[in-house]
């Protein structure tokens, strides 16, 4: 039984799943053979043909057109096909166009070297109608699946931003969350220890905050823990210090490259845009507005320097500006209450 001349359905999808025109370049010098083939693509139904007589004029198209197939002779005037597949290869890194060798030659090893060179098929010239519809078609799905899985990857990879930024962003205050915290105060010790600067890190309570939810109310102590967020959010002017909510009426400050003198101004500019834009606490024994207390810690992160330890050092350094009195800040490292600076 012979096969047919011309296909039994002879069309590929003229255009792509997203409405493109389907593009083939056809790279081959004889004249004669290069008009057949592309009166055969038409035939096919492929509008948009380009043409290429030699392997400098074919990757010029190739780059500049990117077509969505490559029919490419081996035997060509200069530099042969293999060398222009291997080009084309190397000028669409992560990217991939369907290359087909057309050639006479018909040996094992030209099919070996055509797919070594970064081809994906081969054929044999005379091409026959039906084949190279066929192979057209063939290459078109694979094509299609390939932009189909592009775009699923590239979906995939978005939905897995959007689930990392839900995961670590605290749904009340919109801060970074206890997660994300986590995360970065890793990251900046690493690039303090690397870089040799110093890190603080600064933990901050809201004072007699029970006391504030028992007699406003829950949902204004929702507000109220809110209205803070926004506060840090404001001091953290730099680009990499992060306001984050550790839990409950809890806050971490992470601040790099920030010395003590620099997490004091920090603290100091805190309380004073406390003061400022002053919160009403309305059963707070320290007076008529809400305040908070801030455990410091400041290093040039070392070997042994890890979250937790910071983490640990800071909250240290809050429970004794708690048990000094609170609305003050306090840090083991500059050995001092630090009340009458922020005060001054
Ligand atoms: N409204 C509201 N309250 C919260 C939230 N998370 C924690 N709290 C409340 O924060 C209060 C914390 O109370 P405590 O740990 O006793 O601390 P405090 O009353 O601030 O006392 P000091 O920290 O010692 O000054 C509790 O009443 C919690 O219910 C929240 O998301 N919303």
């Amino acid at each position: 039984m012979t096969s047919p001349a011309t296909p039994p359905s002879s069309s590929i999808n003229a255009s792509g799943d997203d409405g493109t025109p389907f593009t083939v370049l056809v790279v081959e010098d004889q004249a004669s053979v290069r008009a057949s083939l592309v009166a055969e693509l038409r035939r096919a139904g492929v509008r948009q043909v380009l043409e290429a007589a030699n392997g400098d004029t074919a990757l010029a198209e190739f780059r500049l057109h990117r077509p969505d197939l490559v029919l490419l002779d081996i035997r060509l005037p200069g530099q042969d096909g293999y060398w222009v597949a291997q080009q084309m290869r190397e000028s669409e890194p992560g990217g991939w166009t369907p290359i087909i060798f057309l050639s006479g030659l018909d040996s094992d090893l030209d099919v070996w070297r055509g797919i070594e060179a970064g081809g994906d098929d081969y054929l044999v010239k005379p091409v026959k109608p039906i084949v190279l519809v066929a192979k057209l078609r063939a290459m078109r799905r694979l094509l299609d699946m390939r932009r189909r899985m592009v775009a699923l990857t590239e979906e995939l990879h978005q939905a897995n931003q959007r689930l990392n930024e839900m995961v670590e962003v605290d749904a009340l205050t919109g801060l970074v969350n206890r997660r994300g915290l986590d995360r970065l105060l890793y990251g900046e010790i690493l690039a303090g220890r690397r870089e040799n600067l110093p890190l603080t890190l600064m933990l901050c309570d809201i004072d007699h905050f029970k006391r504030y939810n028992d007699t406003a109310g829950h949902v204004q102590g929702d507000a109220c823990l809110r209205h803070i967020g926004l506060l840090l959010k404001e001091v953290c002017m730099r680009p990499r210090d992060v306001a984050s909510r550790y839990g409950g009426e809890e806050f971490a400050l992470i601040l790099p490259n920030t010395p003590r003198s620099g997490a004091m101004t920090f603290a100091r500019a805190l309380t004073q845009l406390l003061k400022t834009s002053p919160i009403a606490h309305p059963d707070s024994p320290l007076g008529s507005q809400l305040t908070i207390s801030g455990g410091i810690t400041t290093c040039i992160p070392d070997e042994s320097t890890s979250a937790e330890s910071m983490l640990m050092r800071a909250d240290e350094a809050l429970y004794a500006a708690k048990a000094q009195g609170r609305n003050r800040f306090f840090s083991f490292e500059m050995q001092m209450d630090t009340i009458e600076q922020l005060q001054g």
